[in-house]
């Protein structure tokens, strides 16, 4: 098995990928420095293939501020479009397989049905229009990708929805939590598996694929679950999107079906509440 160069390394995802690499012994992990591996800067990155030769990488770096991209389409999609076609062009030209990580927020929303990988994309938000752009740049230079749309990312590493309810559970007696939105959360840890998967298998069924934890919920029932599991004795109050106004506008419905990733990358998804119970313990 080759070398495989991880993007993005310090970020949620990244670090996830270091914790599970190293539970599961996969050879081969790189992570370069923050300051070698700026997926914005061609040169750089051509020395770090140069130098690794790498047979995959994955890209976790991305802009995810949601609501701050609003104000700011220039920078995210430089990172999330340029950013993933800096990475796709070298790896058309060294022959390496590209695992880029995208998301729910490609699609509208407006369905009520999960989602597969052919359904139409319709981003509602500057985060998602880019990260689609960062999805269709990638066909143009390389034929050797899998894209991995994921939602509702939590881990114990980094910041994510989990960890800001815990901090706020402890913080105050009541929180207002959106119902009307309908996900499925994903664990991070999950997640890394999936990626290792595909490069310790040599999957070669390259295409887009769908993946999160099992099941459907709101972020209303999410939140609800972290406070069961932690025993902390905030009360939720479920409220409508309308009632918690934010400069992004997020899909009010994007599960997505994972059929594809468990027929044909032979992975076992858990369900969100049996993943969730395992990071809020490690997080405990
Ligand atoms: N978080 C979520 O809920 C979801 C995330 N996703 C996708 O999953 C992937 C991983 O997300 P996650 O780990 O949570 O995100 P994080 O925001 O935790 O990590 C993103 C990482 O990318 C780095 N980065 C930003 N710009 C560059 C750049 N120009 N060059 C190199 N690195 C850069 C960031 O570094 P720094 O902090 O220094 O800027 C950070 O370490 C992303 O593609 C995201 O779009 C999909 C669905 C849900
Ligand atoms: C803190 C808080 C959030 N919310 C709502 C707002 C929002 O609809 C939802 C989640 O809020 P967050 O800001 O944590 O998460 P958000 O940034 O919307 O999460 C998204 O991130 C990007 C990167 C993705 O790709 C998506 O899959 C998704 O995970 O919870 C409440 O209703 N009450 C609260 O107190």
């Amino acid at each position: 098995m080759g070398n495989t160069l991880i993007f993005g390394a310090s970020g949620q995802l990244g670090q996830c990928l270091a914790h599970v690499a190293k539970e599961r012994n996969t050879p081969g992990l790189v992570f370069p420095p923050e300051a070698e591996a700026n997926i914005l800067n061609p040169a750089k990155l051509r020395a770090l293939f140069e130098q690794h030769r790498p047979a995959y990488v994955v890209n976790c770096a991305a802009y995810t501020a949601v609501d701050k991209a609003e104000d700011e389409l220039d920078l995210a999609r430089k990172i999330n479009r340029d950013g993933v076609e800096n990475l796709a062009r070298l790896c058309g030209e060294f022959g390496t397989t590209l695992i880029q990580i995208s998301t729910d927020f490609v699609f509208a929303g407006t369905g009520n049905t999960p989602l597969v990988e052919t359904d139409e994309a319709a981003p509602i938000s500057v985060y998602g229009l880019t990260k689609l752009e960062g999805e269709q740049v990638i066909a143009a230079h390389t034929g050797q990708f899998f894209i991995l749309r994921t939602s509702w990312l939590y881990s114990e590493y980094a910041n994510n929805f989990v960890k800001t309810m815990l901090k706020l559970g402890r913080e105050r007696d009541e929180l207002r939590i959106i119902w009307d939105q309908t996900g499925t959360p994903c664990y991070a840890i999950d997640l890394a598996g999936c990626v290792l998967t595909i490069i310790e298998t040599q999957n070669q069924h390259h295409g887009i694929y769908h993946y999160s934890n099992e099941g459907v919920t709101s972020w209303y029932d999410f939140a609800t679950a972290i406070f069961e599991l932690s025993g902390t004795p905030v009360k939720t109050v479920p409220i409508r999107t309308a009632e918690y106004p934010t400069k992004a506008t997020r899909p009010a419905y994007s599960v997505m079906d994972k059929t594809k990733a468990k027929t044909v990358l032979g992975v076992a998804i858990p369900h969100w509440r049996a993943s969730l119970a395992v990071c809020v313990g490690r997080l405990e």
